[in-house]
């Protein structure tokens, strides 16, 4: 009965041999090298042999033929070298194009995933996958692909002139073969799953390395320090010893197949010397026979010497294919609508949804948004305002309900499209590296300086971009680490008023910005909600008290809905809410 793990090495192998399969051309014409090349390389020790029989004793040498042999053998190395170099550069372009094309798929998959797959990964491991375990592949393809091709050729030239030698003493050689085999296959089985291991761990200490890099400050904030290197040490010391054991038990595969080999060469020495005794071998039989019976071990030695590194390929190839595999972020459902032309009516109907399904969060929630109003959302941490707006912009499917955009389902609207028609600003601020400019222009394909710098003045940011040390041109750094926060929201605010879409969604910052900043950012985001729907996560009276609606939130669901003055006259949970977060 066929297990599901050896299905699993099926599978992988043959997606392996799909990519692999790309450079058919160029492993065709490096095996035709190889065939070359080694051929040439298997023809010499019969040369070597002849010319040992051309010295019959003291004063009894064929000096003529003898260098003849000589010169041939010479220029048979140097031609089957330069073919083999051949064969090696075109395998590692070849092995080198399979895993442009895995690292290339695997990246654009990142992009088709729903947000909830980043959630379940530490982006650690994430970022392993795409590098660890495709250089793992790199490295296992091209040492099996060179191992293998040069391989085929010495093993089959090696038994033909064996045959021709000694058929007896061969058939001696080929019985001592199969046992390689079996140990080197028994052995791999073993280092496989260490392999596996080792790179799942790899990935996981990824992960909690980029976390704690991320959070460097807050780490010395809180004296984590000692706690921090004493998990990573743990971690650090778990895929320690996982690369032991798989190094262990890959370890055995050489020496004890060359063990074995060395006995069978011990063997062969007995026997040609019986045989040449009996004037049935010449001396320089043997010595050809001996090189040919090393030759022919040599490639299985080596291949399950190859064979560890080709485990770890496989295993790592797992993990490339499992992400692959995930299942993609459903673009849009038929029937097919254009949201060309939005106006910027939004309605929730009985929508339901939870992060996990043990743990209900929003259940029958529904809301209706004419064009253009202003709508605050508040409620207590955890109420589930970042939520909804996380469900308008379709990075989670809902579990029940819908959402209407011009009485059209975002389910069947195109997910850029709907994207494209909401302008977010968060408080944590997307920078990219790259300049002020290309910050700003981010949104949108083709804008001029012009519009740029009009954007930037709009959201009162021109004056300190021109003091920045290259204005437009200056290089933000990762994550705007030279940027203060308010000087970061204002490039996202410019970013979306260049993008002109007809819904907005605002978190306004509750983090200290300076009073001058934040005056700037607020007439900057007021600006931007002229016209256009608005979602605002509040933390500011000023913009609750002028928003159209505001929505009250608790633990998912809508306990008030209206505005200010009449909230506030209902004395009910926003009273209690306002008195204890927004008046003074
Ligand atoms: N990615 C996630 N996976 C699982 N649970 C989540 C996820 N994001 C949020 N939650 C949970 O959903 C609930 C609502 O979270 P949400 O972020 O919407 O609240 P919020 O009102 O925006 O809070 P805050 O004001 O603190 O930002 C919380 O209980 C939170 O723990």
């Amino acid at each position: 009965m066929r297990s599901k793990k050896d299905d699993r090495k099926k599978t992988t192998g043959k997606r392996l041999w799909v990519y692999i399969g790309k450079s058919k051309k160029l492993l065709l014409t490096a095996f035709l090298f190889s065939v070359i090349g080694n051929t040439m390389g298997v023809f010499t020790p019969l040369l070597m042999g002849k010319a040992i029989d051309k010295i019959a004793g003291a004063g009894k040498v064929d000096f003529p033929a003898l260098r003849t042999l000589l010169l041939l053998m010479l220029l048979l190395y140097l031609v089957s070298s330069l073919f083999q170099w051949f064969m090696s550069v075109l395998s590692n372009k070849a092995s080198n194009n399979t895993v442009r094309e895995l690292r290339g798929d695997a990246f654009c998959k990142l992009n088709k995933l729903p947000v909830s797959y980043f959630d379940r990964h530490p982006h650690g491991d994430i970022i392993s996958r795409l590098t660890n375990d495709i250089d793992s592949i790199s490295d296992g393809i091209f040492q099996g692909i060179t191992q293998i091709m040069s391989s085929v050729v010495i093993i089959t030239g090696s038994f033909v002139f064996m045959m021709i030698i000694s058929p007896l003493i061969t058939l001696g050689v080929i019985l001592v073969t199969p046992l390689c085999f079996f140990l080197a296959s028994f052995i791999a089985k073993h280092s496989r799953r260490m392999f596996r291991m080792q790179s799942s761990l790899t990935g996981e200490l990824n992960g909690y390395a980029e976390e704690i890099i991320e959070n460097q400050k807050l780490v010395m904030a809180f004296g984590y320090e000692e706690k921090v290197a004493a998990h990573f040490k743990e971690q650090n010391e778990k895929l320690y010893r996982a690369g032991q054991k798989a190094q262990w038990y890959s370890s055995l595969t050489n020496p004890t197949t060359r063990l074995v080999n060395n006995i069978a060469y011990v063997l062969v020495t007995v026997a040609g010397g019986i045989l040449s005794l009996a004037g049935r071998l010449s001396v320089g039989n043997i010595a050809s026979f001996l090189t040919y019976s090393n030759q022919f071990a040599k490639p299985i030695n080596e291949i399950t010497a190859v064979a560890s590194q080709i485990q770890a390929a496989f295993a790592s190839a797992e993990r490339v294919f499992a992400l692959l595999d995930e299942e993609e972020e459903l673009d849009r459902a038929e029937p097919f609508e254009e949201l060309a032309e939005c106006q910027g009516n939004v309605e929730f109907c009985n929508v339901y949804f939870s992060y996990k399904k043990e743990l209900p969060l929003i259940e029958n929630f529904n809301l209706k948004v004419k064009k253009g109003s202003t709508i605050a959302i508040v409620g207590p941490t955890g109420s589930g305002k970042t939520t909804l707006v996380n469900l308008l912009m379709r990075f989670y499917e809902l579990d029940g309900g819908h959402i209407l955009i011009d009485d059209k389902d975002i389910l069947h609207v195109r997910k850029d499209e709907l994207r494209k028609s909401i302008g977010m600003v968060l408080q944590e601020s997307w920078l990219i590296s790259g300049t002020v400019a290309e910050n700003i222009a981010y949104g949108r394909k083709e804008v001029s300086r012009e519009e740029i710098v009009n954007a930037a003045k709009a959201v009162k940011a021109h004056g300190f971009i021109m003091r920045l040390r290259d204005g437009y041109d200056t290089i933000i750094e990762e994550d705007g680490r030279n940027l203060s926060q308010g000087q970061k929201q204002l490039l996202t605010i410019a970013r979306v008023l260049i993008m002109d879409p007809p819904m907005l969604i605002l978190d306004e910052a509750t983090s200290s910005i300076d009073t001058r900043t934040e005056i700037k950012i607020q007439e900057a985001f007021l600006k931007m909600m002229k016209g256009r729907t608005s979602f605002v996560i509040a933390h500011r009276l000023s913009t609750i008290k002028e928003a159209d609606t505001i929505l009250v939130l608790k633990n998912g669901n809508i306990v008030e809905q209206g505005d200010h003055k009449e909230l506030l006259r209902k004395k009910g949970f926003y009273y209690t809410l306002y008195h204890s977060q927004f008046s003074s």
